[in-house]
């Protein structure tokens, strides 16, 4: 049988991608998921645009989890439709759904890499296992180009995921995620656990893929500044659906008591004025029109 050239295939699936799914590379519908007796989700739905990133909130057990596991097909809803790219996943058959999910990478809570792989074996993980034919030097070449996008350092390449601090271990994460050059993103919590210093440079590193590589992310935080730096729309979980979705600065004025709470309580109220005084730094920073 003759081998295709892996670059050939890597076009090949390109080409494959340019379908037309139209605005949304996400949409949600009458969604519900239950576990016995206790409902999560109840008529719940919701739309990605393409190329955003969407913060996903809600208080704990409010199911954000659940929602994306739901949308990544590692939860199948009682109820509902949900549409990646265009095809319902919940009807599409196993040879669609992996077209389907190599187009998208999720970063787990935790980083979830592979205790006994080295961080340049873990992003090797799904190249090996989507293109088998690939050669030794060429995933050692890929998987470098991608911890380098993730920010970490080559070093980190050999390391294993005990030797690396909290920061290192998500990008690590972030690295294996983008390591099939997915259009989606998706991120549960990437900042819990880290310093106010380290989340802030995820943060900025979200924000620089989402631009570069024109993604979509689909981002789960509880981080009131991941909320107001980088997120274009917020999606808000609440009473079983999501009763929201618009900019921070239209969710804070609707009058649900977790929106409020959360949004202008004492923390709400602090990243509200950090974001305040980073823009006036930002524009103290620029020249004043008509200064030499
Ligand atoms: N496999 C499961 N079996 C039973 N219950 C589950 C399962 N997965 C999730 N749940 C329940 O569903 C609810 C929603 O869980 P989920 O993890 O989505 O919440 P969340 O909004 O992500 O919370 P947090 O912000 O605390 O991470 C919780 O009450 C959880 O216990």
């Amino acid at each position: 049988m003759e081998m295709s050239d892996p670059l050939d295939r890597i076009d090949e699936r390109a080409v494959a991608r340019q379908d037309d799914y139209g605005e949304y590379p996400i949409r949600v519908r009458g969604l519900r998921n239950a576990f016995g007796e206790q409902v999560v989700h109840d008529n719940l739905s919701l739309d990605v645009r393409k190329g955003e990133i969407l913060g996903v909130v809600g208080g704990s057990g409010t199911g954000k989890s659940v929602l994306m596991r739901s949308i990544i097909g590692l939860q199948t809803p009682q109820e509902g439709e949900i549409e990646v790219f265009g095809r319902n996943i919940l009807e599409a058959d196993p040879d669609e759904i992996i077209g389907i999910r190599d187009r998208w990478g999720v970063l787990f809570q935790g980083g979830a890499l592979f205790s006994t792989l080295t961080v340049g074996e873990n992003i090797q993980v799904p190249l090996k296992q989507y293109y088998p034919e690939l050669s030794p030097e060429l995933l050692d070449e890929i998987a470098h180009y991608k911890v380098k996008l993730a920010g970490l350092p080559e070093e980190a390449l050999g390391k294993y995921p005990s030797e690396l601090s909290g920061g290192m271990k998500k990008r690590a994460g972030l690295a294996r995620a983008l390591a099939l050059d997915p259009e989606l993103l998706f991120l549960d919590e990437p900042t819990a656990g880290l310093d106010p210093i380290g989340a802030a440079a995820f943060d900025k590193q979200t924000e620089e893929l989402s631009e570069t590589l024109g993604l979509t992310v689909f981002l789960i935080t509880h981080d009131l500044d991941t909320l107001h730096e980088i997120c274009d729309r917020v999606a808000v979980l609440a009473d079983n659906q999501v009763i929201a979705v618009d900019t921070v600065t239209n969710l804070m004025d609707l009058d649900h008591p977790w929106i409020q709470e959360y949004f202008k309580g004492p923390r709400g109220r602090a990243a509200l004025t950090a974001q305040a005084l980073d823009e006036l730094r930002r524009a103290m920073d620029k020249p004043v029109a008509g200064e030499a």
